[in-house]
């Protein structure tokens, strides 16, 4: 099994074992609103790069980033310097995150907020509107067409945004095809963790009018910053190598600043 497999396949079962604490008709009850935070695609398009700032403790790649970790100071310097919206990680055995991160980060701050998570069940898409987020990332590398397709309707339905993450020509091929018009271009290959800003180069073309386009992963310099948007990205997800400075805030400032 690759990194991306295992992850989903623990996810299976970590769901299945919360489903029966809490079933999904009972997460139907309990639907939180996004109060008065902007539409996350909204709030992407509305500066010349938006800049979608991660919230993680470690990941498998790059094992323990930051310590000690506090995801709603480090959310609040991210809301005060520019990013247009903050990603959260649910996972907690290879991320360190969870619901008691999403919920202090969201108390803390006014941006749209994405449900970063390995999307298996539609349970999960149930939790993330329980939890106030604005946008569930979907994992076309994770999942057959019909629960892409299904998933993307499960998650409009509910008023959230689908961002649809890609990492090849087949991918991106089969996201287009189930009518996403949010799409994350992952430059790091999750079965391999190799990471360039070439998979964003070679897959932005295929992008269709008016789709949103976030190039995802591996983001370190303004200059890269300038050479994504070029290539036609919209907005840009980041986490290392904001979290690994010492001020978080600052380096989200200076990432952006050859564009704002
Ligand atoms: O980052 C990993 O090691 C990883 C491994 C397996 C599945 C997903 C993984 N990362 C998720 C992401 O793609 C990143 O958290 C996100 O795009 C930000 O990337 P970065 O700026 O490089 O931290």
């Amino acid at each position: 099994m690759n990194i991306l497999e295992q992850i989903c396949a623990d996810k299976r079962a970590e769901i299945a074992e919360r489903k029966k604490s809490q079933t999904l008709e009972e997460l139907q009850s309990t639907f939180t609103d996004r109060g008065k935070r902007p539409d996350f695609v909204d709030a992407l398009r509305a500066t010349p790069m938006g800049l979608i700032a991660e919230v993680k403790r470690k990941s498998p790649s790059a094992g323990l980033i930051r310590e000690p970790f506090s995801p709603s100071e480090i959310a609040k310097a991210y809301e005060a310097n520019g990013a247009s919206a903050v990603s959260c990680l649910m996972d907690h055995k290879y991320f360190g995150g969870g619901a008691a991160d999403f919920s202090e980060v969201r108390h803390a701050i006014e941006l749209p907020m994405l449900y970063k998570e390995f999307v298996v069940d539609s349970w999960q898409i149930a939790h993330a509107k329980t939890m106030g987020a604005s946008a569930v990332l979907l994992i076309v590398g994770a999942l057959m067409d019909a629960e892409l397709s299904a998933f993307i309707e499960e998650v409009r339905a509910l008023e959230l945004q689908p961002l649809v993450e890609v990492h090849d020509r087949v991918e991106m091929q089969r996201a287009i095809d189930a009518g996403s018009d949010c799409i994350g271009i992952n430059n790091r290959n999750l079965k391999t963790f190799v990471t360039t800003l070439d998979t964003t180069f070679e897959l932005a073309a295929m992008a269709p009018m008016g789709c949103t386009l976030v190039s995802e992963s591996g983001i370190r310099t303004p200059e890269d910053v300038v050479q994504l948007k070029e290539a036609g990205a919209h907005a840009i997800l980041v986490g290392e190598s904001l979290l690994r400075e010492d001020d978080p805030g600052k380096a989200a400032a200076d990432l952006l600043s050859r564009i704002h």
